[in-house]
This record gives C-alpha cells, structure tokens and sequence, in this order.
C-alpha cells in the first residue's frame, strides 16, 4: 500500500493531514501512534477508503483504492469494528460467517472447515455456539477480528484494538495478531495506544503529531526518549527491565523533578 501525497480534511475544518507520503510494505506490521486527535483514525480510514483524500491517492497494488470496487477492495482490505450491536441476538459462529458477506453475494457461503479455522484463530472454539451478547467486551474483540478474518483479507486494519481489553486479553491479542502475520502473511496496519505493545510486535511505527508522520522506523530506531517526550509532550523514560528489554514508561514532570 503507498500513500502518495496524501492531504485530508473534514469538511469545513482547516487541512489535518497535508502531502503524506508513505510505503507499507506486505507482509508487514505497522502501528500508528501518538497523542489524541493527532490524526491517527483518519489516517487508517483514508488506508481503508472510507474516508476519500482532499488531496494525493492512497494506491493499493498500484491502483487507486478510490477507483477499486467496494466489494472488490473488501477481498483486500477488511478492518476491525467493533460498535455493530446489530448482532446481538446472534450466535458468535454466525457473527463471523457474516464477514465473508462483505465481499460475496447474501447466498453467498463460507465452508464450515474455513469458519472453524477463524474460530480456533481467534481462541473463540468453547464460544462458538453463544449469542453475543452474552459475551464479555474482550471476548467480542476477537469476534469481530474473527469476523474481519473471515473476509480473508491481505490487509487487517484495526483502530485500537486493545483500549478495552485488560493486559491478558491485550497479550492475547497481539499474540493473535503476530500468529496471522506470521502464518497467513497479513499485513497489519493499527492505531495503537499501548506504545509497549506496539514497539513489541511491529516491523514500523508512525510517530503522529499534530497531522504529521514526524518519524517512520523501526521499533529499535524509535527508542529515543527526546522524540517520545515530544510527540507526547510528557516526560518519558526508558528502562530496561530483564527478560523483556526496554520499556517506555511515562514520568509526570512533578516527580522527575523530585
Ligand atoms: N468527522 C469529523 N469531523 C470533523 N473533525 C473530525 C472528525 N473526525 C475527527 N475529527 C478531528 O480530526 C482530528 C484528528 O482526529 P483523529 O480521530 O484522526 O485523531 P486520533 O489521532 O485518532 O485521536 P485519538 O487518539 O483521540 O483517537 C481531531 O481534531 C478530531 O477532532
């Protein structure tokens, strides 16, 4: 996927992204990440095609995403909600088929060999059978990564897919995350808060600020506290904890200084 150029701004409101410029490679995963309202959502969603660019193209295998049939660009890209209440009364089973309907006629059907493979992917077997509702809030998370799954996309795009899991569920879900990347080759692209977590499975980051891609690296590029301390506009230390390596941990002014 290249970014060429690529300017956005919503209606009426001054230009929030101006001429990015950016390659993700296949095969890789990006994470997006930096204060609120930096511009990070609306990036991913110029990366799906649901928001359209002011100015430049978002391409996907050299083709305008805007020029690519939806159900043809939902073969490609599937991305990762997780407001649809609609399902509520439905099994998890049939909440994943669903996703396959994104791309497919309704007669549409998914095998059941290749709905139990989402299902065992997404650690979600025991819960097949339950409606949704039923389920708690991490438990739902995985559906709808399962549902997107389903769609049997090259590109996974997820806007903070950890902000309502505790850290099990969040250590659950990035190991999810890293098996399909390394077993199905899915590039991932999310916006992530948990700046530990994204240093600790992703091949880039994109450092946002204020609408600008102020830094495009590799984890180990992006251990710097002086740009940490910026982008967030916080005192940042980075430590070295055994068995894990670095850790970047937030220091409120107040008690650096003390
Ligand atoms: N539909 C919209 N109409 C107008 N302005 C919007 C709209 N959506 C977002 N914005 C504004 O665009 C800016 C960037 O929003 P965006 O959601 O992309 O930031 P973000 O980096 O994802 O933030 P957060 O970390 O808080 O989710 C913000 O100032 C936000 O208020």
């Amino acid at each position: 996927m290249d970014l060429n150029q690529v300017s956005y701004h919503y209606p009426q409101q001054p230009t929030l992204l101006n001429e990015i410029s950016a390659t993700i490679p296949v095969g890789h995963i990006l994470s997006i990440i930096g204060p609120n309202g930096a511009g990070k959502s609306t990036l991913l969603k110029l990366m799906a095609g649901i928001l359209q660019p002011s100015g430049g193209e978002v391409d996907l295998d050299g083709q305008p995403i805007s020029s690519i049939p939806r159900k043809q660009l939902a073969t490609k890209v599937a991305v990762v909600s997780q407001q649809n209440d609609i399902f509520d009364d439905m099994k998890v089973i049939d909440v994943v088929k669903t996703g396959r309907l994104a791309h497919h006629s309704l007669l549409a059907t998914i095998s059941d060999a290749e709905v139990a493979k989402y299902i065992q992917a997404t650690h979600l077997t025991s819960l097949a059978q339950r409606p949704l509702s039923s389920l708690s809030g991490g438990q739902r998370q995985r559906v709808w990564l399962a549902s997107a799954l389903a769609q049997d996309p090259t590109y996974l795009l997820l806007d903070e897919p950890t902000t309502y899991l505790d850290i099990h569920y969040q250590a659950e879900l990035m190991g999810i995350l890293k098996q399909l990347n390394e077993q199905k080759h899915i590039t991932i692209i999310m916006v992530i808060h948990d700046i530990n977590q994204a240093f600790k499975i992703s091949d880039v980051l994109w450092l946002v600020k204020r609408g600008e891609v102020v830094k495009v690296g590799k984890p180990e590029e992006c251990y710097d506290r002086e740009l940490l301390a910026n982008i967030f506009e916080t005192n940042i230390q980075i430590v070295d904890v055994p068995h894990y390596g670095k850790y970047i941990v937030e220091i409120p002014e107040t008690q650096a200084e003390s």
